[in-house]
């Protein structure tokens, strides 16, 4: 649609053409759209559009009266997804997640948001988050619609501070040369709504002097007024390209609490890339009203160009290359070729080269990413859709095949495509081991191949998984009751690619695996034969599974493992849940720990099936029994073999290993012991074997619930923030880690578990990562260095209250435990219970004292420091 056909749709226009008032057209159009006859687009000034011309040229039914925007009514009527908010970001899902995460975090901060700062060099879309900002405000009601969005660039008043100071805070008439008139300023403009200071290192210390009180308390005088405060709230956004330390007063970067560091294009990858020149090409084919074609050449010069100016470099390049084209253009599509580049890309090449080189011209369309999503979404619909019958597998391997043979020969360059290759190869090895099948190199490459292609893909293929729900299931309880145990293994390589890779997966890569493993398992027809072990604690019976199938180089044996204390109607439930997941089986073999096997028979819910139950199982039975179900023997036998072969036996009795663990628990929260838990995995040498589990704080000082798990696992140790004081467990507070006191308990500890070099490089990682600023930096969402100063002030205050000086240790720990206790009671995670309930009446003034040295606190963050958090600081306080 063509912007000057709107601009003849507005009143001031047709009033001139009708040659009528404005008030008499305004009364007119008001009318016609009552009567619906006429649509309203609120641009300024509004545009009124011809329902029925609109419906009729379309073809489509306009679902409203009136339109946000002319993108808005025109998406609609190509019926284009809107893009709401930050989901026009590219990236916003990948590189620019976190940022985005950060950001709604930030402006949702009650009353009205924090200041936040965006720092990264020229280009990277600062400005574009803002406005995106600014939008999600309004999106979210957070900000009313009719606030406004307040732009200004401070390194335009490089040169004349003092006028910026007058346009932000405003003037009265006569205060300076100029000022003829009463100006209200930006921030009385910005009132409900956001101010953006784009170059904010060009703002003068004076003026940042003058915005500390603006920021602090919302009041601020006119220039050339100090007798009247003037008030105005709004979520400032700052940014700038400098080093904030640098370009900016202390006090001032004091006050803004959150900092987020935007990357460059080049630190973005391919994918991301790809996706915004996809987007702008885009942009330029609807402005230009022609169909696009690009040279491959174009394409890959402009993927191998460093853009020092990032996207905003990267926009410029593209709209002039379009210029040139069109300059050239005498048709109705608009070819781009390598000369229509601008020089400085030019420069970077040899030109005469890709001259040469065979070039072909391609449409947009047929660009990655988005090209791509047609052909995945085929292929899903293709697969969902095949007949489920004995033809199914060889069907689905075959158009996987054709799928991955479109990937192989589609030459474009993949970034990660190496790492996930590697990674798989790792899994798949592992996954080897224990089930017995191979794997080729050729097809593990294009399952990795699938999966980095995928990755730019994941919006529109959960999009449409969630639209066709009930047939993707379907499909799902398809594979899992007839390829159980293919299915569980591609569930089991999902699951881990899905953790450990950063990227976003859907459920059909755990059906390609499983389809594409059908051929390295035998399957006999109907005759379907389910082995499971059934025992009880954390793994009893995954250990003995997997010790059987690795022995029996094949996977014979399902495990459910069960808590110590589960009743035989709740083992019952468990193996009928999975045996109707399971779907048509002819043999199941029950290899069950102890409990009645009458009571466990009785209530299984299956007909016409072979079942043999088999009481004290141990890795030695079970092998025996898999031998028999690996040659097919007919049930009655393999029991047999069993019972004589038990005969012999006088005493069996299976060894237990158990897991070595680090066990992580914070008095913070289990959120915070996570975060720690992932430190915790950075600092560990690659080849060590050690589990690291994290658990809640009051759950943990139970001691049943300690006496458990000690029994599960050999627990090396405890890492966390408060310690639970359990005799027999060894305790490192973070606090020593931070502080190196706790060196010496990670030589002692770990030493059975370590070998020397390990524990020396075990060491070497935590002083490296246990630093405060690091700890706090993973803990914490707000300015960690704002919140630091602010908890250290408090606790001076309170150490002086108290008259006490606190040890180093616990000034660290408390530093750890306050920051992370400001940001659960921001983030409304407060401990609800006391350990003590009489602590109130015992310690009233040890609560008053605290509530006054976190004045400053509470106030700054909008938080009340609960009195149970108070207990938690008593505990820390008495133990020093
Ligand atoms: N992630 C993105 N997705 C889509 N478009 C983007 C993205 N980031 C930036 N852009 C576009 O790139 C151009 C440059 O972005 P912008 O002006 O916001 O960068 P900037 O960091 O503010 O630059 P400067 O520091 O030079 O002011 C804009 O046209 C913007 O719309």
């Amino acid at each position: 649609m063509e912007q000057k056909l709107f601009d003849q749709c507005q009143a001031a226009h047709i009033s001139k053409e009708l040659k009528i008032s404005r008030n008499q057209l305004t009364r007119i159009l008001n009318e016609l759209f009552d009567e619906k006859k006429l649509i309203k687009v609120k641009t300024n000034p509004i545009t009124y559009l011809d329902r029925e011309a609109l419906e009729r040229k379309y073809k489509k039914k306009l679902t409203t009266d009136e339109y946000k925007s002319i993108d808005a009514l025109e998406n609609e009527l190509t019926n284009q997804e809107q893009l709401m908010n930050f989901e026009k970001l590219i990236g916003h899902n990948e590189s620019m997640y976190q940022i985005v995460e950060k950001i709604k975090a930030t402006v949702s901060y009650p009353p009205i948001g924090l200041p936040m700062l965006f720092y990264g060099p020229t280009g990277t879309g600062k400005s574009f988050m803002a406005k995106l900002t600014y939008e999600y405000c309004v999106d979210t009601n957070l900000i009313e619609s009719d606030k406004s969005f307040v732009q200004v660039n401070c390194s335009e008043y490089a040169n004349n501070p003092e006028l910026l100071t007058a346009n932000l805070f405003g003037y009265k008439k006569g205060a300076f040369t100029g000022a003829d008139n009463d100006n209200m300023g930006l921030l009385h403009y910005a009132d409900g709504g956001v101010l953006f200071l784009d170059e904010v290192h060009c703002l003068s210390a004076e003026c940042q002097e003058k915005l500390f009180l603006y920021m602090d308390q919302g009041i601020y005088h006119l220039v050339g007024d100090n007798s009247k405060w003037c008030k105005s709230r709004c979520r400032i956004i700052f940014a700038t390209t400098e080093l904030p330390e640098k370009a900016l007063l202390k006090t001032f970067l004091r006050r803004i609490p959150v900092i987020l560091t935007v990357p460059s294009l080049a630190q973005r990858g391919q994918n991301e890339k790809l996706q915004l020149m996809y987007s702008l090409l885009k942009k330029e084919e609807k402005r230009i009203g022609k169909k696009i074609l690009i040279s491959s050449n174009v394409y890959e010069l402009l993927l191998n160009h460093t853009f020092v100016g990032n996207i905003g470099e990267l926009t410029n390049a593209i709209q002039a290359s379009c210029v040139s084209a069109l300059y050239n253009s005498n048709s109705d599509t608009l070819e781009i070729h390598a000369y229509d580049l601008p020089q400085a890309i030019k420069n970077n090449f040899d030109l005469s080269n890709i001259v040469m080189k065979k070039h072909k011209l391609v449409s947009l369309d047929k660009l990655l990413p988005v090209s791509e999503q047609g052909i995945i979404l085929e292929f899903y619909k293709e697969l969902v859709s095949l007949d489920r019958n004995q033809k199914f597998a060889l069907r689905a391997q075959s158009t996987i095949e054709d799928y991955f043979e479109k990937l192989i020969f589609n030459n474009h360059k993949v970034d990660n495509l190496a790492y996930i290759i590697n990674y798989l190869e790792k899994i798949i090895n592992n996954m080897t081991e224990h089930y017995g099948f191979k794997m080729s190199h050729n097809e593990l490459i294009a399952i990795a191949k699938y999966i980095s292609e995928f990755s730019k893909n994941t919006y529109i293929t959960n999009n449409w998984i969630n639209e066709n729900y009930d047939e993707v299931n379907n499909f799902k309880k398809y594979l899992s009751s007839d390829f159980h145990h293919e299915f569980e293994i591609g569930q089991e390589i999902y699951q881990h690619l899905k953790n450990n890779m950063n990227q976003d997966i859907d459920d059909f890569v755990g059906f390609i695996i499983c389809i594409c493993l059908i051929k390295y398992f035998a399957h006999s027809g109907d005759e379907m034969t389910v082995a499971m072990i059934i025992a009880h604690g954390y793994s009893t019976a995954s250990s003995i599974a997997e010790a059987a199938n690795r022995m029996l180089d094949t996977y014979i044996f399902d495990a459910i493992d069960m808590p110590l204390d589960v009743d035989v109607k709740t083992i019952t439930r468990k193996i009928n849940d999975y045996l109707a997941h399971v779907g048509n089986i002819s043999n199941l073999y029950l290899l069950v720990d102890m409990g009645s096997l009458e009571e466990i028979y009785q209530g299984l819910d299956i007909n016409n099936v072979n079942i043999a139950l088999i009481n004290n199982v141990n890795t030695k039975c079970a092998l025996e029994i898999g031998q028999g179900i690996k040659l097919k023997k007919p049930v009655k036998e393999v029991i047999n073999s069993v019972l004589r072969e038990n005969l012999y036996r006088t005493h069996v009795q299976l060894k237990k290993k158990k897991e070595k663990v680090i066990l992580c628990s914070c008095a913070s929260g289990l959120g915070t012991a996570t975060k720690i838990k992932d430190i915790l995995l950075q600092s560990l040498p690659e080849n060590v074997k050690l589990k690291i589990i994290t658990y809640d704080y009051p759950d943990l000082v139970k001691k049943d619930v300690y006496n458990q798990l000690a029994n599960e696992y050999e627990i090396v140790c405890c890492i966390g923030t408060l310690d639970p004081n359990i005799e027999s467990m060894k305790y490192i507070g973070i606090q020593d880690l931070i502080i190196n006191e706790g060196q010496n308990a990670v030589e002692v500890y770990f030493g059975k578990c370590m070998s020397k070099e390990q524990i020396a490089l075990f060491e070497k990682n935590i002083l490296h990562n246990f630093t405060l600023s690091n700890v706090m930096n993973n803990i914490t969402i707000l300015n960690p260095d704002k919140l630091l100063e602010h908890v250290a002030r408090a606790l001076d205050q309170l150490q002086s209250n108290l008259h006490k000086r606190f040890k180093n240790r616990t000034s660290f720990g408390l530093y750890v435990h306050v920051c992370c206790l400001v940001e659960r009671l921001v983030t409304r995670q407060a401990i609800t219970n006391f350990t003590d309930e009489h602590f109130k009446e015992k310690h009233q003034d040890f609560i008053d004292q605290v509530l006054i040295s976190m004045q400053e606190v509470q106030r700054f963050y909008n938080v009340e420091i609960p009195e149970e958090e108070i207990e938690y600081i008593y505990n820390y306080i008495i133990s020093d």
